[in-house]
């Protein structure tokens, strides 16, 4: 593959129609990473049609399940033996730690490990139909051609939760990453290819999202578009993909609660809140953007996390050193200041932060971990997601309090309850209307167990059972092996004739 080669279709690695490329620059210090293709629609179309000729050549769509499971777990050995290749351009392309991209590689592991082992071990159901003379069944097939479009935040384990299982259905791929976090869409290409993938069954085309995405939502060659990125973004394909009834599934924003009962473990509940706000730059669907506390400790909960934000170091991806990095770029930078300076401006009080890396830092796009207090239900910052490193506070006297607060969201995507009484935590659990509650943690998932959003935070689930069968399509079989005349039309033969039998519903 030449550098400027980058497009992955029908097998190949292209440069793009018009030769046209784009810089990637990492966030950290703003270092040239590398410089790749940029497709066109063309390009796009090409790649869509070369999915479309895999898929009805059967290459893969007709590879025995448990086969597609074993190449799976080729992948999941592969991406083993190149972590640190995998991890490096992730972090050179994201800027994050690179302890961050190995802890995702290994994360992106564990999930096609998953959709490997779960690829033959469902093949559908035995429906009793209540006769005999019928046998009925459910089975499982893949969609067919799926568009895959996937953000910066987590490049790759974002695009891997939907290779893995649209592969593991049997579908034809054509991936879409974010156009400023292309490096390791790549390197996944080639590993497929170099496992020995049929050519055309996985394509990659890059590019800015008008251009490289859209016909991924709009194209009648394209069975279905799974998209994970903002909540603007999932309206626009979601309406583009209604005008040829395509399939989709959305993996939107969240504006997420970290609710803090008074009898939780403090330090517990202190160090994980600045993990949920600040971990990645707050650059995480998740983030626990909303800190939900219960009045009595408020004051006490704000001052330390206030003073253990203030202490959170910043710096580039192999900087020792560094808790967290950069955000993606400058233009989001100018989002994430707009956004607080709003607050400020609508009576939020800046506790800490809201100022930008200086220094060695003004190289790249740092943002100082943010803590905004004194916030009303309906500010712009209770609303909206910030998506870098700022968290509001809001406090509570009642259960019920908390969990109306928590539910004030268009989003739903995932939340959290802190308190040492079990009763109290499964009560709230039960009534958060978030796709993931953790009680007494923050942020982990699990390959094995569903991810995705109530609300405007999305359609469909990612990972776990549900991620795989968002891939397959259901076919009810049902065959007659006893056919019998109905009598229903007058054109039957007499001697059949009488009262006729009504088809079975
Ligand atoms: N729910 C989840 O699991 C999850 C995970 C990660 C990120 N996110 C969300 O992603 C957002 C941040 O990512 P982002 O800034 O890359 O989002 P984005 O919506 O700007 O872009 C996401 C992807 O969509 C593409 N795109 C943009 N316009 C398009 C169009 N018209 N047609 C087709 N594709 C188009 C982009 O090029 C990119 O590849 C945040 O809102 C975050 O919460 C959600
Ligand atoms: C889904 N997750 C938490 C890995 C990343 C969200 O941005």
């Amino acid at each position: 593959m030449s550098t400027t080669s980058t497009l992955f279709i029908d097998g190949e690695w292209v440069a793009s129609a018009d030769g046209g490329t784009r810089d990637i620059h990492c966030p950290a210090d703003g270092e040239l990473v590398g410089t790749v293709s940029e497709a066109t629609t063309a390009d796009v179309e090409a790649a869509i049609a070369a999915a479309r000729a895999a898929f009805d050549r059967g290459d893969w769509s007709a590879v025995p399940a448990p086969e597609r499971g074993d190449f799976l777990l080729r992948v999941a050995a592969g991406l083993r033996d190149r972590k640190d290749q995998f991890a490096r351009a992730e972090t050179l392309d994201t800027g994050k730690r690179i302890i961050e991209s190995e802890i995702d590689i290994d994360d992106i592991t564990a999930c096609f490990a998953y959709f490997g082992k779960l690829a033959g071990q469902d093949a559908g159901r035995i429906v009793d139909a209540g006769t005999s003379d019928v046998v009925s069944r459910i089975q499982y097939e893949p969609v067919g051609v799926c568009g895959l479009i996937s953000p910066w935040n987590y490049p790759l384990l974002q695009a891997a939760w939907k290779i893995a299982p649209a592969l593991a259905a049997g579908n034809s791929i054509i991936l879409k990453p974010s156009e400023l976090t292309p490096h390791t869409a790549i390197l996944m290409m080639q590993l497929l290819h170099d496992l020995g993938l049929p050519r055309g069954v996985a394509n990659l085309v890059l590019g800015a999202g008008a251009v490289a995405g859209a016909p991924l939502s709009s194209h009648p060659d394209v069975d279905m578009v799974s998209f994970t990125g903002g909540l603007e973004t999932g309206k626009v394909i979601a309406a583009s993909a209604a005008a040829t009834v395509k399939k989709v599934a959305l993996e939107l924003g969240g504006k997420n609660p970290n609710v803090i009962f008074a009898d939780a473990d403090f330090d517990a509940a202190i160090d994980n809140a600045l993990n949920a706000a600040f971990v990645h730059s707050g650059q995480v669907c998740s983030a626990g953007a909303r800190l939900v506390v219960e009045a009595s400790i408020a004051e006490k909960f704000v001052d330390e996390l206030v003073r253990r934000a203030q202490l959170i170091r910043l710096g580039g991806p192999f900087d020792p050193d560094a808790e967290t990095g950069p955000l993606i770029s400058a233009a989001h930078r100018d989002k994430v200041t707009a956004y607080v300076a709003k607050g400020i401006a609508e009576g939020a009080r800046l506790r800490c932060g809201g100022t930008w890396g200086e220094g060695d830092l003004a190289k790249g796009f740092y943002f100082t971990p943010t803590v905004l207090d004194e916030v009303q239900r309906g500010m712009s910052v209770v609303i909206d997601e910030a998506f870098g490193p700022v968290v509001t506070v809001e406090t509570f006297e009642t259960e019920d309090e908390a969990v109306l607060i928590a539910n004030d969201t268009v989003y739903g995507l995932a939340g959290a309850v802190w308190t040492q009484d079990a009763g109290r935590a499964q009560r709230i659990a039960n009534r958060l209307r978030h796709g993931t509650i953790w009680i007494n943690d923050y942020h982990p998932y699990l390959p094995q167990a569903e991810w995705g959003g109530f609300g405007q935070s999305g359609v469909g689930r990612e990972l776990g059972p549900m991620g795989l069968a968002e891939y397959h399509e259901a076919k009810h079989v049902y065959q007659n092996i006893n056919p019998q005349v109905t009598g229903w039309f007058s054109g039957t033969d007499t001697a059949t004739k009488g009262t006729p039998s009504i088809p079975q519903q």
